[in-house]
């Protein structure tokens, strides 16, 4: 039997960071919405998965507008976020079948992520349960030790991206844990139920865009890919 792809792209946020009107995965990158980049990349995939967006709630009216607008017409399944991120997942993975599924969770703000980290992270759940894409550090790294800080060997710091993909077996089970501050991302929540993470090689591109700088630097990357 082959195993069914889905995709959960959670866009929930209000982009307190960047600080414009409208939340960040719905500024213009390159001539369209940041989050239709996103969906378009997942949608592209030789084997497309099934996509779950989450959205901010009260801003269900603009993302209508914005299809039309943008003649966007994907087949998508609708569904509002949650405070958090955690609670944004996990509204998103309620619409996710249970058995024979690989999920993968994306942040609707990363629109650089290679077609060829997505693949590399389905294929390394589908056999491993868990994969989650991670970049070394190209900088040296130090630790905050109070009022003042010492050198960290950055060897033994990965940094993390998503897609994050795992079974949806496993994934919707340890989502049913009470949310702790600690879990920034969805690798943390199901590492604290005592599974292993693996990680693949992710893309330096992939970077999520947070403030106006990280959208500058978007613009001129996904401008780069199009010469
Ligand atoms: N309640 C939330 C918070 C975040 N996200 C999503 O999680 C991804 C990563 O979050 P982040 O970059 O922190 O987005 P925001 O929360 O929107 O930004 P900020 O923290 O600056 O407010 C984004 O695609 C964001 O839309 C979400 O779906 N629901
Ligand atoms: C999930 C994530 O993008 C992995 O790097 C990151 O942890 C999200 O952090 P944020 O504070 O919610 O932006």
């Amino acid at each position: 039997m082959s195993t069914n792809r889905f995709a959960v792209i959670v866009a929930g946020g209000s982009g307190q960071r960047m600080g414009s009107e409208a939340p960040k995965q719905f500024l213009i990158l390159n001539g369209k919405p940041i989050l239709m980049h996103t969906i378009e990349l997942f949608l592209s995939l030789s084997q497309k998965p099934g996509i779950v967006l989450v959205l901010p709630k009260n801003q269900m009216e603009r993302w209508k507008n914005l299809c039309v607008e943008y003649s966007f017409t994907a087949n998508l399944t609708l569904t509002a976020g949650g405070e958090t991120r955690f609670q944004s997942v996990k509204n998103g993975l309620s619409l996710i079948p249970l058995n024979n599924s690989l999920v993968a969770i994306h942040d609707g703000v990363r629109p650089l992520v290679s077609k060829q980290v997505i693949e590399e992270c389905y294929a390394t759940a589908a056999q491993k349960g868990i994969a989650i894409p991670v970049i070394k550090p190209v900088e040296s790294v130090r630790l905050v030790e109070g009022s003042t800080s010492k050198a960290f060997d950055r060897n033994s710091v990965l940094l993390v991206q998503t897609p994050q993909v795992f079974k949806s077996e496993l994934i919707k089970e340890c989502y049913n844990v009470p949310e702790q501050p600690y879990f920034t991302d969805d690798a943390s929540v199901v590492e604290s139920q005592g599974y292993t993470i693996h990680t693949v090689e992710g893309n330096r591109e992939n970077i999520k865009i947070t403030t106006p700088f990280d959208l500058q630097i978007a613009e001129m990357l996904i401008r780069s890919k199009q010469i």
